[in-house]
C-alpha cells in the first residue's frame, strides 16, 4: 500500500517528500493550483483564466455545474445483485426505498402516516419528485399532520451532515482539526435507570429480572404510547435523518439498522458507528432488522405509565425497535444497539462482548474487558497491533467479529503525545461531544471539563492506521480483565486460571472517584456483570459460561491488569502510567509474561510476576509502595469483603453444565 502511494505520488508530480507538488516547466497546462492561480502554456506564458470561459448562463447554472450525482442514487450495473433489480428503474427503487421509510414513521393509531420526501427542505426551488404517502387511506378525519411533508436525509454523507450541523444545530462547530465539535444537550452521559425493556410472554422467561438486573420492565402498550410520541415529533419536523446501516462484521450474523433522527449529530454519530455500506449494500438494504427513532430532546410524558423522568430509552425486541425520548446523549442509540446484540447473538450460540479487541503481527488475539475509563479504547489502540475494535465484540465459532464501526474515545487530557493514533484520528468526519475550544483557532482544550469530563470523540475505525479491515479475527489467545482500582491494592498485573477470570469477569469490578475539587473523597468500587451489566439482557452466568466454553476449547489465558492506582490510594499514590501499563500488555502480547517467574498474593490469591521489562519492579507488589502496611492490609480488606458481597446473589447460580467448574469459580475470590 505504502509503495503504492508513493508510486502515485510521483505520477502526480508530487514526489518532493514534503508533499508539495513540483512546479511543472513543462506539459500542457494540468497547472491547478500552481501558485499564481494562472495558467502556462507550452511557451511558459502566463494566460488569464478567462481565455477559457465556464459553460454558464446563470449563477444557478454555475452553482448546478458544481456537483454532479453519485451514489447510493447510482444504478448497478454488472453485478449478480444488479442484474435481478436491472428491471427496476432509478425512480422505482427511490420510491420503494421512500415507501420502506414512510413505513418505519406511519403513525400506528392514526388514521395516516406522512408524506415523506427525500432531500433538504431548504431546497425548496423544483416540487418534489418523490412523495411518497403513507399506504392507508383516511377514513375518519384527516388531521393536519398528515398534510405535511416530512423531508428525508437518507444517509448522507459527512460533509452534508456537516452542513447541516453548523447551519441548523446550535453548538456545532469545526474545530481547527477538521472535527465536528457538537453539544450533546443536558445529559452527557447514559441514563440506565430510565433504560425500559418490554416485558411480554417471551421476555418474561428469556431475559434477566429483577435486582441487579439493568432491565427494568415497562408494557406493550406503554411502548407504543412512547413509540407514537416519538414518531409524532420527528414527524412534526421539516425534516428527519435516515440511517441504514449493518452491525457486527461477520457476514452471516450481521443486522441491518435503521436510525431515524432529528439530528446531524446523530446521524453522523452513527454514520461513524455503525458499519457503513457500500453503494450496492445500499441499494438492495430492503427492510431492516431493528430501528431505532430518536426524538432526542423531546422529553416523554412523565404522566405515562413506568415513567420516572422526562427521559426515556425504551427497547422491545418483539418489535425490533427502540425509542428515545428526552435524551441526546448520541452514545444511548450505540449501546442500546449492543444490548439489543446481548440478546439476538447468544440466541445463536455467538458471545457478545463489552470489549476491546486487536491483534499482533502473528494473528494473535488479545479482548480488553473492562468498565468505562479502564482502558478498552486506549490500550486496544496499540501502534504496534491491528485494531479489530474498541468496544464491543462477537465471538462465535468463527473467531473474533466487531459489532461496530467505529471508536468512540474518552477525550478527557487527551494528548498526542500518550496517544498518537487517537489524536490523529480526530479530524474531519469524527464527532466531538461536548469539548471545550479557542472560540477564534477552534483549537481543543482537552484538559477542559467544563461541559463534562465524558468528553468524546467518535471516528469511522479506519482513521486508525492500522486497523484491521475487515475488523474480524481469529480465536482469542489472551483475555485481559481491565480495573482501574482507585483503592491502589490490585497488582498492576497478575495471571489468572480459568475459575479466577470467570470470578473476576462476573464480578466485573472497577473503583472510579467522582470528580471533586473541595479535597480527597473515598473510591466507591463498582461492581458490574460481565463487565457491562448496562447492556446485558440474559442472566450474566450465560455470558460467563459461553466464556468459560470458549477459553477452555481454544486455551485462551486470562489477566487481570489494574489501570488505576499505584503507590498507594487514591489522593496518596497516582495512577499508574499509561507507560507502564502498555508495557505490561506487551509482555502478555509477546508471551514473555507466560512463562515468568510467579509469587501468590494474600487475600485475593492472585499469581504476579516479579519482573516485567521497562516497569518497576517494585510497584509490581502494591505492598511495596504504600508507606503504612497496616493502612494496606486494611484498604485489601475492605475490597475483598466488598468483593464477597457482592458475589452472593450469584452463589446459587451454576455456570453452564459443569459442577465442577462452579465451585472453583465460588473459591477463586478472596479468602480471608
Ligand atoms: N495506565 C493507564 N491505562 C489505561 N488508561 C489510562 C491509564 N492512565 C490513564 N489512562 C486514561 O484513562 C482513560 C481510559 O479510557 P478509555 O477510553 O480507554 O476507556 P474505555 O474502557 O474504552 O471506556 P468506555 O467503555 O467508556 O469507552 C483514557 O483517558 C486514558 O488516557
Ligand atoms: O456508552 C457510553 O456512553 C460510553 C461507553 O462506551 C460505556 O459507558 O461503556
Ligand atoms: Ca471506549
Ligand atoms: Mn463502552
Amino acid at each position: 500500500m505504502a509503495e503504492n502511494g508513493k508510486g502515485t505520488m510521483a505520477s502526480l508530480g508530487l514526489a518532493n517528500g514534503n508533499g508539495l507538488k513540483k512546479i511543472q516547466t513543462h506539459g500542457n497546462g494540468n497547472g491547478n493550483g500552481n501558485g499564481n492561480g494562472g495558467k502556462k502554456n507550452g511557451n511558459g506564458i502566463c494566460h488569464d483564466d478567462s481565455a477559457v470561459p465556464v459553460k454558464a448562463q446563470t449563477i444557478d447554472e454555475l452553482h448546478s455545474l458544481q456537483k454532479k450525482r453519485s451514489a447510493p442514487t447510482t444504478p448497478i450495473k454488472g453485478s449478480q445483485v444488479g442484474a435481478m433489480f436491472a428491471t427496476l428503474s432509478e425512480e422505482e427503487r427511490q420510491k420503494q426505498q421512500l415507501q420502506s421509510i414512510s413505513a418505519s414513521l406511519a403513525s400506528l393509531t392514526r388514521e395516516t402516516g406522512p408524506k415523506v420526501v427525500k432531500g433538504d427542505p431548504a431546497k425548496k426551488a423544483h416540487p418534489p419528485k418523490h412523495v411518497h404517502h403513507h399506504p392507508v387511506t383516511p377514513t375518519i378525519s384527516v388531521s393536519d399532520s398528515a398534510l405535511k411533508f416530512t423531508h428525508v436525509l437518507y444517509n448522507l454523507s459527512p460533509a452534508e451532515l456537516y452542513e447541516q450541523a453548523v447551519k441548523y444545530e446550535k453548538g456545532s462547530f469545526i474545530t481547527s482539526t477538521g472535527a465536528l465539535a457538537t453539544l450533546s444537550g443536558a445529559k452527557t452521559g447514559r441514563s440506565p435507570r430510565d433504560k425500559r425493556v418490554v416485558k411480554d410472554d417471551t421476555t418474561a422467561d428469556e431475559l434477566w429480572w429483577g435486582k441487579g438486573s439493568p432491565n427494568i420492565e415497562m408494557d406493550e402498550h406503554t411502548f407504543m404510547t412512547n413509540r407514537e410520541r416519538a414518531v409524532d415529533y420527528l414527524n412534526s419536523l421539516d425534516k428527519v435523518f435516515v440511517n441504514d446501516q449493518f452491525l457486527n462484521w461477520d457476514p452471516q450474523n450481521r443486522i441491518k439498522v435503521r436510525i431515524v433522527s432529528a439530528r446531524a449529530y446523530h446521524s453522523l454519530f452513527m454514520h461513524n458507528m455503525c458499519i457503513r455500506p457500500t453503494p450496492e449494500e445500499l441499494e438492495n438494504f430492503g427492510t431492516p432488522d431493528f430501528t431505532i427513532y430518536n426524538a432526542g430532546q423531546f422529553p416523554c410524558n412523565r404522566y405515562t405509565h413506568y415513567m420516572t423522568s422526562s427521559t426515556s430509552i425504551d427497547i422491545n425486541l418483539a418489535r425490533r425497535e427502540m425509542v428515545i425520548l428526552g435524551t441526546q446523549y448520541a452514545g444511548e442509540m450505540k449501546k442500546g444497539l449492543f444490548s439489543v446484540m446481548h440478546y439476538l447473538m447468544p440466541k445463536r450460540q455467538i458471545l457478545s462482548l463489552h470489549s476491546g479487541c486487536n491483534m499482533g503481527k502473528d494473528g494473535d488475539v488479545a479482548l480488553f474487558f473492562g468498565l468505562s475509563g479502564t482502558g478498552k479504547t486506549t490500550l486496544s489502540t496499540d501502534h504496534n497491533r491491528y485494531l479489530i475494535g474498541d468496544d464491543e465484540h462477537c465471538w462465535s465459532d468463527n473467531g473474533v467479529s466487531n459489532i461496530e464501526g467505529g471508536c468512540y474515545a474518552k477525550c478527557i487530557d487527551l494528548s498526542r503525545e500518550k496517544e498518537p493514533d487517537i489524536w490523529n484520528a480526530i479530524k474531519f468526519g469524527t464527532v466531538l461531544e461536548n469539548v471545550v475550544f479557542d472560540e477564534h483557532t477552534r483549537e481543543v482544550d482537552y484538559s477542559d471539563k467544563s461541559v463534562t469530563e465524558n468528553t468524546r470523540a467518535a471516528y469511522p475505525i479506519e482513521y486508525i492506521p492500522n486497523a484491521k479491515l475487515p475488523c474480524v479475527g481469529p480465536h482469542p489467545k489472551n483475555v485481559i480483565l481491565l480495573a482501574c482500582d482507585a483503592f491502589g491494592v490490585l497488582p498492576p498485573v497478575s495471571k489468572l486460571n480459568l475459575a479466577q477470570t470467570m470470578y473476576h469477569f462476573i464480578s466485573g469490578y472497577t473503583a472510579l472517584v467522582a470528580g471533586t475539587v473541595d479535597g480527597i473523597k473515598e473510591p466507591t468500587a463498582t461492581f458490574s456483570a460481565c463487565f457491562g451489566a448496562a447492556f446485558i439482557m440474559m442472566h450474566p452466568t450465560k455470558y460467563a459460561a459461553m466464556l468459560a466454553e470458549k477459553m477452555q476449547k481454544y486455551g485462551a489465558t486470562g489477566w487481570l491488569v489494574n489501570t488505576g492506582w499505584c503507590g498507594g490510594r487514591y489522593g496518596v499514590g497516582s495512577r499508574i502510567k499509561l507507560q507502564y501499563t502498555r508495557k505490561i500488555i506487551d509482555a502478555i502480547h509477546s508471551g514473555a509474561l507466560l512463562n515468568a517467574e510467579y509469587k501468590k498474593t494474600q487475600v485475593f490469591g492472585l499469581e504476579i510476576p516479579t519482573e516485567v521489562e521497562g516497569v518497576p519492579s517494585q510497584i509490581l507488589d502494591p505492598v511495596n509502595t504504600w508507606p503504612n502496611k497496616d493502612d494496606y492490609k486494611e484498604t485489601l480488606l475492605k475490597l475483598a469483603r466488598l468483593f464477597k458481597k457482592n458475589f452472593e446473589v450469584f452463589a446459587n447460580y451454576k455456570i453452564g453444565k459443569d459442577n465442577k467448574l462452579t465451585e472453583e469459580i465460588l473459591a477463586a475470590g478472596p479468602v480471608f
